[in-house]
């Protein structure tokens, strides 16, 4: 088996980004969140967040969006909580060592999982 190697570069982002979404539409708790209740354009979302995490990476790229009020808007659409982010977040980390190893891929474990905890506690305004 190949050696697993850290998230280096925009094309490592991209294979993860593609992987993980490919879990979550697929997903039985939250694929239909993006299948139904966003109707997901994937062409645009996807790009869209290469860009994001290019951004909490490496600091480069330009990501330009607004994830409260996109969350927020989803939430009121159809009620998202703890459980979804919990189950989101799961399904990040296992993509993530699935394919990759090392001080960036433990960044972004460690990334996703705070601005999981903000994004939910603003959403959800348990503040
Ligand atoms: C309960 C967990 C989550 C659900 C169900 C969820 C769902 C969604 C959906 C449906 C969209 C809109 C996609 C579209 O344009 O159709 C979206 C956008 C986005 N999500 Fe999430 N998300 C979750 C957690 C997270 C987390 C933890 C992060 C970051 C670590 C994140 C980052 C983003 C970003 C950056 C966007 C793009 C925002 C924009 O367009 O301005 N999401 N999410």
């Amino acid at each position: 088996m190949e050696q697993k190697h850290d998230i280096l570069s925009r094309k490592d982002i991209e294979l993860l980004v593609n992987r993980f979404y490919e879990r979550v539409r697929k997903d039985d708790f939250i694929g239909y969140l993006f299948n139904d209740v966003a109707q997901t354009n994937w062409d645009k979302h996807l790009p869209k967040m290469y860009d994001f995490w290019e951004v909490i990476l490496f600091g480069t790229g330009n990501f330009k969006g607004n994830p409260m009020q996109v969350h927020k808007e989803l939430h009121e659409k159809s009620p998202i909580n703890e459980t979804h982010f919990e189950h989101w977040l799961m399904l990040f980390h296992e993509t993530i060592d699935e394919l990759f190893e090392g001080n960036n891929a433990e960044d972004m474990k460690s990334s996703s999982a705070s601005i999981a905890k903000s994004l939910m506690f603003r959403v959800l305004m348990l503040y």
